[in-house]
């Protein structure tokens, strides 16, 4: 079993005459979960918030045992503090460095460069382990995209995390690459052995990948669907009667259905 992940989050961004609220809480001990649901519902943001780059103004995040925030306490880790991994839609790589800097950058500070010998140690492990050591000096530009997107994932797992967030991992690919990236990011979870969370709007992404997802509409969670036992909580109406769950059978195309909501 993962690591548990906690989270509840109350929080409202306003841009000029523009606000959105954001009312998501969820709770999961799978490896693998999908946040799924359409565009500007509110995924990004619980990613940002638990990553520690927005604050909520109520709830809490904890993940196995840790609380990284909590309003009614105060707590509040700063996202350096909170060993958390972040894969960027589009990878975020800085061009001007290569391949092995990009892996450290997290480890380094504005005020020292330098790494420890540990730290130089793990970044060559995690580079063999992906099959990056060949191109250790190369810069993002000249890479595939599935090379890219392994130096991403290792540089979010260079910090030791004890949770992966990935933002979209898959969007702005080709279909083939789509499909060849997803067994590879499956594996490297499984080899580094913590649990990930990853948005997505694509079904397949989360049929591929996630053994449990959390469906959003309009900034709330509406439904939890186990995507290994086939079974889904429609979560507005548990917060209500607490209604119990609903069997299923365990085919591909039913569950295509509850993450679609038919
Ligand atoms: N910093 C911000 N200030 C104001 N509004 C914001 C901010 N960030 C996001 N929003 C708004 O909040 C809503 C939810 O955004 P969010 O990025 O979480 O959606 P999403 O579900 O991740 O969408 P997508 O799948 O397209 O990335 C959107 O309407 C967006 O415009």
């Amino acid at each position: 079993m993962a690591a548990r992940i906690d989270v509840d989050l109350q929080l409202t961004v306003v841009d000029g005459r523009r606000s959105f609220t954001l009312s998501a809480a969820f709770a999961s001990d799978a490896a693998f979960v999908a946040l799924y649901g359409p565009s500007g519902s509110g995924k990004s943001l619980t990613l940002q918030a638990m990553a520690g780059l927005l604050r909520p103004t109520a709830g809490h995040v904890r993940v196995a045992g840790r609380t990284l925030f909590d309003a009614a306490t105060g707590t509040d880790l700063p996202p350096a503090a909170r060993r958390v991994g972040y894969l960027f839609q589009d990878y975020a790589l800085f061009p001007h460095l290569t391949v092995r800097q990009n892996i450290g950058f997290g480890l380094t500070s504005w005020h020292s460069r330098r790494l420890a010998p540990a730290q130089q140690a793990r970044i060559e492990t995690l580079m063999q382990n992906f099959g990056l050591s060949a191109m250790a000096e190369s810069r993002p530009q000249t890479l595939s995209g599935g090379q890219r997107q392994r130096v991403a994932l290792a540089r979010a797992l260079a910090c030791e995390p004890q949770l992966l967030l990935l933002d979209e991992p898959f969007a702005a690919l080709n279909p083939m690459l789509r499909d060849e990236l997803r067994l590879e990011l499956a594996s490297a979870c499984r080899q580094a052995g913590i649990p990930a969370l990853m948005i997505t709007h694509d079904v397949e992404d989360a049929l591929a990948l996630a053994d449990e997802a959390f469906v959003y509409e309009e900034g709330c969670i509406v439904r939890r669907v186990d995507l290994r036992a086939g079974v889904q909580v429609e979560m507005r109406r548990e917060a209500l009667t607490g209604a119990a769950p609903q069997a299923a059978t365990p085919l591909r195309a039913r569950l295509q259905r509850m993450l679609l909501g038919g």
